[in-house]
C-alpha cells in the first residue's frame, strides 16, 4: 500500500505502515422491528500519516463509521467487529474492548475525534481559555506548559490566541469557532484527528481554508486524519485516499487520484457528477435518482441495484464483494468497466474525465 503520497510529505520516525485496522465493523441499533445495521461489515486499514477521505451522502452509515472508530456510538447502537489502534510506540490497543477512563484517555491522547455538529459543543457560559485548562487539568497536565501549546495550535490555525482564549463562544464566528475546536481536539498531542463533517456550516470560502489549514497542521503535527463529509470535490483537496460510504456498506477504496480519473462504482460516478463544487455551474449538478439507503429496507443482491443504471439480474441476486480491481483500489461491482464506460460525469467545466 501506497502510505504516503506526494500530498502528505509527512516526515517522521515510523511514517509507514497501519495505525488503525478496523476489520468487520458493524453498528446495529434495535428498533421495533428487529435489529437496524447501520454499519455492515467494513474492513478497512488506515494508514499512518495519510489522509482518508470518508464519503457518501446523508444516511449513508459516514459518521457511525467515525464513531466506530472510538466506540462511540450512542446507546442504544452497538459495535462489533474489531477496531485495533496500532501506537507509534508500544503494543496494539483493541478499542472496543476497552473501559470507559481507558476510551477517555484514548479519545484525547491518541485518537481525536471532532463531532458531527460539533461547534455548538463548546459551553456557552465558559471562556474558549477555560475548555483548554479544564481540559489540562482533566488528564494531569502541565498547565502553563499545556496553554503554551493551545497559543501555538491557535495561532497555527490562524487565529490571535488571546482573542480567541478570552472570547466566549458566542462572540467567534463558525469559522472560527470550528478552528478553535480543531485546536482544543489537538491539544492532548493526539496522533489520528477524526473530523465528521468539520466543514457542512461554513460557507464555501470558509470551508476551502480549513481544508487548505488541515493540510498544514497535519503536516506539521505529523497527524493521521480521518475526513468525513458528504462533499467528495472538496475532501479531494485533502485526502489520499478515499473510501466511498454506500447504505452502510464500502463500495469503493483507492488512491485519491484514482478515483477521480477512473471511479469504477456507479455511485461514486454518480456522486462525482451530483456533487455541487467551486466549479461546475448550477445547471450541471444531477441529483442523484432514487431514494437514500434505508437501513430497514436494504435491497437484496447489491444494496445499490435499485438506482444503479447498469444494474443486470446477478446484481438484484448476488452482493458484490469489496475485490481489488488494481493495487489500492477496490471496488464493489460487479461491472467496474461498464461502471466506467456508461456512467459520465466531469470534474471541472467543460473536462469531460471519461471519453
Ligand atoms: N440513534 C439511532 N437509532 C437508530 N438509527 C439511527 C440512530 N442514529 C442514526 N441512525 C441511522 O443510522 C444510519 C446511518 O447514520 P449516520 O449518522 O452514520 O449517517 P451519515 O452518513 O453520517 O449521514 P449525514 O451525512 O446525514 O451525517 C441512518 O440511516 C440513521 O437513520
Ligand atoms: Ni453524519
Amino acid at each position: 500500500m501506497t502510505a504516503v503520497s506526494e500530498k502528505s510529505d509527512h516526515s517522521g520516525e515510523d511514517n509507514t505502515g497501519t495505525i488503525i485496522e478496523v476489520e468487520d465493523a458493524s453498528v446495529k441499533f434495535p428498533s421495533s422491528t428487529g435489529e437496524l445495521k447501520v454499519l455492515n461489515n467494513v474492513t478497512l486499514d488506515i494508514n499512518r500519516g495519510e489522509v482518508l477521505g470518508i464519503v457518501g451522502e446523508s444516511g449513508s452509515g459516514k459518521s457511525m463509521f467515525g464513531s466506530s472508530l472510538l466506540d462511540a456510538v450512542e446507546e442504544p447502537g452497538h459495535t462489533t467487529g474489531s477496531v485495533t489502534y496500532h501506537p507509534t510506540n508500544g503494543e496494539p490497543v483493541s478499542i472496543l474492548d476497552l473501559s470507559e477512563d481507558q476510551l477517555r484517555e484514548l479519545r484525547w491522547e491518541e485518537i481525536a475525534m471532532v463531532f458531527q455538529g460539533a461547534m455548538d459543543s463548546f459551553n456557552p457560559t465558559m471562556r474558549i481559555r477555560e475548555h483548554f485548562e479544564e481540559t489540562l487539568e482533566a488528564h494531569d497536565r502541565d498547565l502553563k506548559e499545556g496553554m503554551q501549546r493551545s497559543r501555538q495550535l491557535i495561532s497555527d490555525l490562524y487565529l490571535e490566541p488571546d482573542r480567541v482564549l478570552d472570547a466566549y463562544p458566542h462572540e467567534l464566528s463558525g469559522g472560527m469557532s470550528q478552528r478553535a475546536l480543531i485546536a482544543l481536539s489537538l491539544l492532548l498531542e493526539p496522533d489520528v484527528l477524526v473530523m465528521d463533517e468539520p466543514t457542512a456550516a461554513l460557507d464555501l470560502l470558509m470551508q476551502q481554508s480549513i481544508i487548505a489549514l488541515l493540510n498544514e497542521i497535519g503536516q506539521k503535527y505529523d497527524l493521521t486524519m480521518v475526513f468525513i463529509t458528504h462533499d467528495l470535490p472538496l475532501v479531494a483537496k485533502l485526502a489520499d485516499r478515499l473510501a466511498v460510504v454506500y447504505a452502510f456498506e464500502l463500495v469503493e477504496v483507492g488512491p485519491t487520484s484514482r478515483l477521480l480519473q477512473s471511479a469504477s462504482h456507479p455511485y461514486t460516478r454518480s456522486l462525482l457528477r451530483a456533487t455541487p463544487n467551486t466549479h461546475a455551474p448550477l445547471e450541471e449538478m444531477r441529483p442523484i435518482e432514487g431514494s437514500a439507503p434505508n437501513p430497514a429496507n436494504v435491497p437484496i443482491g447489491c444494496s445499490y441495484n435499485d438506482r444503479c443504471p447498469i444494474a443486470s439480474n446477478h446484481c438484484t441476486e448476488e452482493d458484490p464483494v469489496l475485490e481489488s480491481i488494481t493495487d489500492n483500489h477496490r471496488v464493489a461491482c460487479f461491472y467496474p468497466e461498464e461502471a466506467r464506460k456508461s456512467v459520465q460525469f466531469s470534474l471541472e467545466k467543460g473536462e469531460e474525465v471519461n471519453q
